[in-house]
């Protein structure tokens, strides 16, 4: 059954939540309510294995909470999780299930259609693993006999951006094998990560779900023949290996039957890290790794099934983001990782979060009256700090930001990781509580300066606070912590798009530009004045081809 088509504005709940936000929610001040209510802190927050998820200094009150979990009934986001997870097709313009939380299930059976999908999703598994362990402990050689030393994933968008923030967030974990990641159809790119590369020791992994993407495709050509340009064709079987749906057109590529690893249609490229797809983290860090990376990521999509929506971290997220997006107008969200192994975190969930949710018609295939998609954004802390922590602290835009933590660092250095985590927790301190006049003006007067410079400074000086935050304190950085922290952000933009009633599993966005790119790449081939274009674009094109 396709998920149900509920306009969220016309529920009961909206309209209490636009009177709420009216008549006093607008103006709510987590500091203050901190200030009056010590409990607050303790009720919001989400206990849940190794993660502590402190929701308080966020602008809500009991009422606000109850009046966005009113709305996530109304819109029966209930059953919308009990659909997604058993395979319904709610990727309807597509006409696919979304099943990438099957991939990490290996305690049940699952089913797509009348299909056992489980049996396969094993296979692959299995496949993966002997893959992996065979290049990793030197069994799996070159066409010359020797131990492959470096893996480069070819591949872009899903088939790279989940692969390469694993690959970097798991470095503390990896195994001997060098692997890098060609996305961008920029030669330069290829050139620069081929350019200190031995192709006898080197393995080629080409991603992509359709095996049609222009610049995976034109990547994976210029590797091959700069692979042959001193090696047999033959040697190829050793040294490129593919995933895709498109077994057809791998074969074509000239890519060995067994060198394939399949990937299914109901898993989104977006979400995909966990299929095939994840074959370069398993290289990376080893089977083991990966497997506890998925591991992590089902006891995510457990908590999201099972628990009451009042308790579950991506509902309560999820609904933090509709407050703000919808009644407050804010439109982004920051992510704040304070560890530099998450640094590609935002970059991934950009793809993740925008390409799902930027979508402007309904379910009904109506036009939205209403604001969707958040904007992502960030980077780790405490570099994030001295980068645009200015804007959060006392620009005028609202960003509600994530800050996620790690109780312990990986190599000890305690020294360093209380002082990362001082920022962290004292950021996040800062937001709320912000400075006031009497507070600045003692400062200053501190400093010995006048009454008049007081004064003069004093407005620059003042931090409003009351800046919304939300703080994900997890034990370590583990494959298990990480795959919970992923599946986290993938369940959070599920509620989103349900309430928001937009399809978040298609991506027709991204064809327009795709088309028009073959036109110009003709035009550019053919390397004549152009004319049929807009005018700005003629003379771009001619400037290019002058
Ligand atoms: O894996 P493929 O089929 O090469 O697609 C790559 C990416 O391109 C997109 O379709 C968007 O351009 C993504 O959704 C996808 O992850």
């Amino acid at each position: 059954m396709p998920l149900k088509a509920i306009n969220p504005t016309t529920t009961n709940a909206w309209k209490n939540l636009q009177q709420h936000f009216d008549q006093g929610g607008k103006d709510i001040n987590a500091k203050e309510l901190m200030q009056s209510d010590p409990a607050r802190a303790k009720e919001m927050k989400i206990r849940w294995k190794d993660f502590y998820v402190d929701y308080s200094k966020n602008r809500v009150t009991h009422e606000t909470l109850e009046l966005l979990i009113q709305l996530a009934n109304e819109v029966e986001l209930s059953d919308a999780i009990e659909k997604y997870f058993s395979g319904d097709l709610i990727n309807q313009t597509e006409g696919r299930a979304v099943l990438h939380t099957a991939l990490r299930n290996n305690a049940e059976d699952i089913f797509h259609g009348e299909k056992n999908i489980s049996a396969d999703i094993r296979k692959t598994l299995a496949k993966i693993k002997v893959f992996s362990t065979a290049v990793n402990d030197g069994s799996w050689k070159g066409h010359t006999g020797k131990a492959i030393t470096h893996v480069v994933n070819i591949g872009i968008g899903g088939s790279d951006l989940g692969p390469q923030m694993v690959v970097d967030a798991l470095k503390y974990y990896k195994t001997d094998l060098d692997v890098r990641f060609i996305s961008n159809v920029d030669g330069d790119h290829v050139m620069e990560t081929l350019k200190d590369l031995d192709r006898e020791t080197t393995l080629f992994t080409i991603v992509s779900k359709t095996f049609t993407t222009q610049e995976t495709l034109s990547n994976a050509q210029t590797v091959r023949s700069w692979f042959l340009e001193d090696a047999p064709t033959d040697a190829v079987e050793k040294h490129f290996v593919a995933v895709s749906t498109n077994l057809e057109a791998v074969s074509n590529f000239g890519i060995a039957q067994e060198n394939i690893f399949p990937m299914e249609n109901w898993v989104g490229g977006r979400f995909s890290l966990w299929s095939a797809v994840g074959l370069s983290i398993a290289c990376a860090v080893g089977f083991k790794h990966f497997n506890a990376l998925l591991e992590g990521a089902h006891e995510m999509d457990q908590h999201f099934k099972d628990q009451p929506l009042e308790g579950n971290i991506p509902v309560v997220l999820g609904l933090l983001t509709i407050w703000y997006n919808n009644f407050f107008g804010a439109e982004s969200e920051a992510l704040i990782p304070y560890t530099q192994y998450l640094q590609k975190l935002a970059p991934y969930l950009q793809q993740g979060i925008m390409e799902s949710n930027g979508k402007s018609v309904d379910r009904n295939g109506d036009k939205v009256k209403y604001q969707t998609g958040t904007i992502i954004w960030g980077e780790p802390g405490t570099n994030a700090q001295h980068a645009f922590f200015q804007l959060i602290h006392q620009g005028t835009k609202l960003i509600p930001t994530d800050f996620i933590g790690f109780k312990t660092s990986l190599y000890g250095n305690k020294d360093h990781h209380d002082k990362l985590m001082s920022n962290f927790f004292a950021q996040t301190e800062a937001l709320l509580q912000g400075k006031e006049e009497a507070e600045v003006h003692s400062e200053l007067k501190a400093q010995d300066k006048s009454p008049e410079e007081i004064e003069r400074l004093l407005p620059f000086k003042l931090f409003e606070g009351n800046k919304p935050t939300t703080t994900i304190l997890i034990d370590q950085l583990t494959p298990k912590s990480l795959g919970s922290l992923i599946a986290m952000y993938e369940h959070k933009l599920f509620v989103q798009g349900v309430i928001w009633n937009i399809y978040s599993y298609d991506q027709w966005g991204v064809e327009l530009g795709k088309q028009l790119g073959k036109a110009v790449l003709k035009d550019l081939e053919a390397g004549k004045e152009v004319i049929h274009h807009d005018a700005s674009t003629n003379t771009l094109i001619n400037r290019y081809l002058d």
